[in-house]
């Protein structure tokens, strides 16, 4: 199991941002995207997410072309992006539930446990502090079975405490296999983690 990005090459509008980004991720793997504002972290991120389309260059889940494989790829990675793409008018509940079930993981409770979020539980996300609403988006990726998780600044509104919870979840879920591609401005000072400076490779 492995994503290997090759070359990748990203545009917007009509401004290259970055180009020739390769890297690598195998199981227990993480890689820390780091670089300046507007050095393309998130765009990169989103291309490894499929929400946007690279201008050149390949990245591929298993061998296969994850832009071909729609399949192959799906359940496999979870994104969460700058915005918290919840559903105000849901419960923290609710929203955990239907990723739970996209996933395949019942086990909501535990992941409600995970993120101190029980007794919270029954309020509509709509309602929550932006903190609160970052731990509903962590509890939901944690009640995931996605091997890969792609987080853009998930540290961001998190207070010292659920940070420290939160670098604590991705030890384990590294070292349970799984993998790790993230942007934070913040050194979570993790032992092992790949570093990909964009400012490396910037246009
Ligand atoms: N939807 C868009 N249309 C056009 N240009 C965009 C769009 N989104 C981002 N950009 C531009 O792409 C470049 C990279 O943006 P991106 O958000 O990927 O950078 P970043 O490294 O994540 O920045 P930050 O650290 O500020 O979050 C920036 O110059 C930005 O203005």
């Amino acid at each position: 199991m492995s994503f290997v990005a090759q070359n990748l090459a990203c545009q917007r509008a009509d401004q290259l941002i970055f180009e020739d980004v390769s890297f690598s991720l195998s199981p227990g793997e993480a890689v820390w995207v780091k670089g300046r504002n507007g050095a393309g972290k998130s765009s990169l991120l989103r291309i490894c997410a499929r929400l946007l389309a690279p201008l050149r260059g390949q990245a591929a889940w298993h061998g296969e072309d994850i832009f071909k494989d729609y399949d192959g790829y799906i359940g496999d990675y979870h994104y969460l992006g700058h915005l918290d793409a919840l559903k105000y008018a849901l419960t923290v509940r609710e929203n955990i539930d239907f990723w739970a079930e996209f996933h395949g993981i019942p086990d909501v409770a535990s992941a409600l446990d995970q993120f101190d979020l029980q007794a919270l539980s029954d309020i509509p996300t709509g309602m929550l502090s932006q903190g609160q609403k970052k731990r509903t988006n962590l509890a939901r990726l944690t009640a995931s079975s996605a091997k890969l998780w792609i987080l853009d600044e998930p540290l961001s509104a998190l207070d010292l405490h659920y940070i420290a919870l939160f670098k604590e979840r991705l030890i384990r879920h590294l070292a349970e296999g799984g993998m790790a591609l993230f942007a934070t401005h913040q050194d979570l000072e993790l032992e092992q983690v790949k570093i990909l400076d964009l400012d490396d490779w910037a246009s």
